[in-house]
């Protein structure tokens, strides 16, 4: 066991896959669960999700020893300010906010003096949401990175030991190449994924029902991603608004630079451009990071007509 009592506030797909995390692993004597609305609260003990689900965010973080803030990243400032008086002295504070530097911004004023605050980003997730959306196995042989500032290290390591028990490896990072590297692997892609179906959708050619029979596998892709909860969304980009920025910026650039290869029929040009990002994706592959790719794209490709 890592903790005594573990408070998680927010019970949406994150904190009910932590719950289910911690309880294969052993890692809390307890679980107690907090969510916004009565239904929520309701699924949670009907499907005993945590050992207690209370009604209050304050009932929930007394006595805690790790209290988790899972909540959408534009509610934990509100969030932060409500439970900030009923912390327990030493207990650590921590979130799984997509953003970091907003979510340290915002929460931040609210800790109160004793209370370790190591903020924490799990790379993982789906496209669905709330209690019933959560998996024991969401988090394994993924990455969550801290962003532990000048927190207490024993405070730190233990987190850390939390999160690979829930089967993550574990990275430290500052709150500014968080964002910004998120803002590449996953902030950007996702509002190109939205653009997409954006497109499809407002094409008047082309008609809803032919996008949904004949969606091949990329376009299917960017719609698993675009079906992505809209607050969470929302308040990602609203949050990590110059990183999103900066890499939509570039991304429009490159664009143009294919879009003209096109034009002239640059074949060699849009050749070489695929065969570097192509090297890419085998890079991600080979490191193990897609575990739903086949085994195929890990060994040399068969001979022609072998
Ligand atoms: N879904 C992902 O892929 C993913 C991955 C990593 C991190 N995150 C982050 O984790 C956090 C939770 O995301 P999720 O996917 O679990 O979302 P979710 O929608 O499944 O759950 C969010 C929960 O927060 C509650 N909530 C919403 N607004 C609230 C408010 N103002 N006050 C109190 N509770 C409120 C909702 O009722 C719900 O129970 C977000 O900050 C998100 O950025 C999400
Ligand atoms: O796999 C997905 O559905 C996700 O979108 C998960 C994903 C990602 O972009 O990889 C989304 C947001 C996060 O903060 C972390 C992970």
């Amino acid at each position: 066991m890592i903790y005594g009592r573990v408070a998680l506030i927010g019970l949406g797909l994150i904190a009910s896959s932590m719950a289910h995390a911690m309880r294969r692993g052993g890692l809390a004597g307890e679980i107690v669960g907090y969510a916004r609305t009565a239904e929520t609260r309701d699924v949670a003990r009907e499907i005993g999700l945590c050992d207690r689900v209370v009604e209050t965010a304050r009932e929930a973080v007394e006595g805690a020893d790790l209290v988790v803030l899972c909540v959408p990243v534009g509610a934990m400032d509100a969030v932060a300010r409500e439970i900030a008086p009923a912390l327990k002295p030493g207990a650590t504070l921590s979130d799984v906010g997509s953003v970091k530097r907003a979510v340290i911004e915002a929460m931040a004023p609210h800790v109160p003096s004793g209370v370790h605050f190591v903020p924490a980003h799990p790379l993982a997730g789906t496209e669905y949401s709330g209690p019933r959306s959560g998996f024991a196995t969401l988090f394994d042989n993924r990455w969550c990175i801290l962003v532990p500032g000048e927190a207490d290290r024993a405070a730190v390591d233990r987190l850390g030991r939390l999160w690979r028990g829930m089967g993550a490896n574990v990275d430290e990072m500052d709150a500014g190449h968080h964002d910004l590297v998120l803002a590449v692997v996953s902030h950007t892609p996702h509002l190109i994924a939205y653009t997409m179906v954006g497109v499809a959708e407002h094409l008047e050619q082309v008609s809803n029902s032919e996008v949904i029979k004949y969606s091949a596998s990329g376009f299917r892709d960017f719609t698993r991603i675009a079906a992505s909860d809209p607050t969470m969304w929302r308040d990602v980009f609203l949050t990590n608004r110059d990183a999103t920025l900066d890499i939509l910026g570039r991304f429009t650039e490159e664009l143009f630079v294919l879009q003209r290869a096109i034009r002239m029929g640059d074949g060699a040009q849009l050749h070489d451009y695929f065969t570097r990002t192509r090297a890419i994706r085998r890079g991600i592959v080979e490191a193990g990071q897609d575990t739903a790719a086949p085994d195929f794209g890990r060994v040399p490709a068969p001979e022609p007509g072998g």
